[in-house]
């Protein structure tokens, strides 16, 4: 009996799945039992790049999700709504659902998750985070016995993309963008990618996986990458660093609040991360006994999106095809609990700051002081240039606790000699 899917939108990733779906020679078997029934789109107008009899495609997305003949609903829509009152109709029905859409996930997990659970199906979601790279499912499944404590991720395609080509060719932010829009990474919307709330999503998602725990999204602390500049990321490589936006989740120890963050980040040029570029994206798993393990590949576009969209189908026609009563625990989400996350002022971490002062005798040493006043250690201090008559000192600390580093820069702030703070960057 063939399984019937309802695809829901035929953009980047719907259109490389039903791609996929159409060209089954040489993969895994059970997809040549899976029919592509019904795909909703916005506009029937719109030249697809993929052959579909007239009947499969329909703007009546909720038809989609009440017919009893769908098994499986492939939400591939994006944004809140209506993605996530179809995806609950579609569970409501007694349809599996796969979905891509990280933003719908972080922010309606639970009430998605509590729908699912009752409804006895699946809700699968291993193209929401990393593209295709297969992270989701190991989380849940083969390193689940091991106690996480450090998730560090590139987990958006778009920004990795525009800071490598503004590492690599120097090129310009907007220009940079706009390629990553045309190649199909970014987000519909893309201040999503460029201000790290993509990320924010995918880590929530990472950690609740990895520490057990729903996470409310709010508590995720979110800086993008607009501010990072040129010269940051010149003075970055002359220090031995590359910079990344990071998304971590990380647990200090057992019983301690987790801290969960992305922010731009100077990263350690012989750190495995550092040489992540372009789209690719890499999420670096820490735990107990299994060490580092890294997971790495294409973060996002519609090919190596579709192959992630495309195991979680297999997931379910497996699934339906052996189907028992109760539910795979490895394949469910049943946390009830909120996980606790600590405040970022409590983080303790390196930090870059570079500085536009006046050009005077002891300015050094009157930064020296306020930095020392708060217990701020400084790892090295670095003048080189001057802008527009001012000079630009650079600093990096030892670890310090966040709260005292801000503290310590509001003293700065107030010197005389002191013009501006133009960049304020963590270090891992
Ligand atoms: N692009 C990527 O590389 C990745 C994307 N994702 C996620 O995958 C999902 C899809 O992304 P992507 O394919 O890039 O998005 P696109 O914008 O390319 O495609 C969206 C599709 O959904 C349809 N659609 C949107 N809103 C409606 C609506 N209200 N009613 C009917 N149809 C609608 C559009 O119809 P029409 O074609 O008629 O306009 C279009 O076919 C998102 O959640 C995204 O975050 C995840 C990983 C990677
Ligand atoms: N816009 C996202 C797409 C994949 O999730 C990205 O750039 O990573
Ligand atoms: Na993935």
């Amino acid at each position: 009996m063939g399984v019937k899917l309802g695809i829901l939108g035929l953009g980047t990733v719907g259109t490389g799945t039903v791609q996929l779906l159409q060209d089954v020679v040489g993969r895994n078997l059970l997809l040549q039992s899976v029919e592509i029934y019904r795909v909703g789109v916005r506009s029937l107008a719109k030249i697809r790049d993929v052959e579909l009899p007239a009947d499969v495609l329909t703007t009546d997305l909720e038809s989609i999700v009440n017919d009893p003949a769908v098994d499986i609903v492939v939400e591939l829509i994006g944004g809140l709504e209506p993605a996530r009152s179809l995806i609950l109709q579609a569970l409501n029905n007694g349809k599996h659902v796969v979905t891509a859409n990280k933003a719908a996930i972080a922010r309606f997990g639970a009430e998605i998750f509590t729908t699912a659970n009752e409804a006895g199906v699946y809700v699968m979601l291993e193209a929401a985070v990393g593209g295709g790279i297969p992270v989701i499912q190991p989380l849940k499944q083969s390193l689940s016995v091991n106690r996480i404590h450090t998730i560090t991720g590139i987990v958006n395609g778009t920004t990795n993309y525009i800071l490598t080509r503004m590492q690599t060719e120097g090129s310009n932010f907007s220009d940079v963008l706009a390629d990553a829009q045309r190649l199909g990474y970014a987000e519909a919307d893309p201040t999503a990618d460029v201000d790290g709330l993509d990320a924010a999503d995918k880590i929530a998602i990472l950690a609740s996986l990895g520490f057990d725990g729903r996470i409310n999204l709010e508590d995720v602390y979110c800086e993008g990458i607009r501010q990072v500049s040129k010269t940051d990321i010149t003075y970055a490589e002359k220090l031995g660093f590359v910079i990344k936006l990071l998304a971590i989740a990380k647990q200090y120890s057992p019983s301690s609040p987790l801290s969960v963050r992305v922010h731009p980040t100077l990263v350690p040029k012989a750190h495995p991360l550092a040489s992540i570029n372009g789209v690719y994206n890499a999420i670096l798993v820490e735990g107990e006994p299994i060490g580092q393990v890294m997971f790495f590949g294409p973060g996002a576009g519609a090919g190596a999106t579709a192959s992630a969209v495309t195991s979680d189908i297999l997931n379910l026609v497996a699934v339906l095809k052996t189907s028992t009563t109760n539910p795979n625990p490895l394949l469910t989400c049943g946390h009830q609990d909120y996980c606790q996350i600590a405040p970022i002022t409590e983080l303790v971490t390196r930090f870059y700051a570079r500085f536009l002062t006046k050009d005077q005798p002891g300015v050094i040493g009157k930064l020296g002081t306020c930095f020392g006043n708060y217990g701020v250690s400084l790892e090295s201090v670095v003048q080189t240039g001057f802008q527009g008559g001012l000079a630009e000192i650079v600093v990096v600390t030892h670890d310090v606790r966040e709260g005292d580093f801000r503290q310590a820069l509001a003293e700065i702030q107030n010197l005389e000699a002191i013009d501006s703070i133009p960049s304020l960057l963590r270090v891992l």
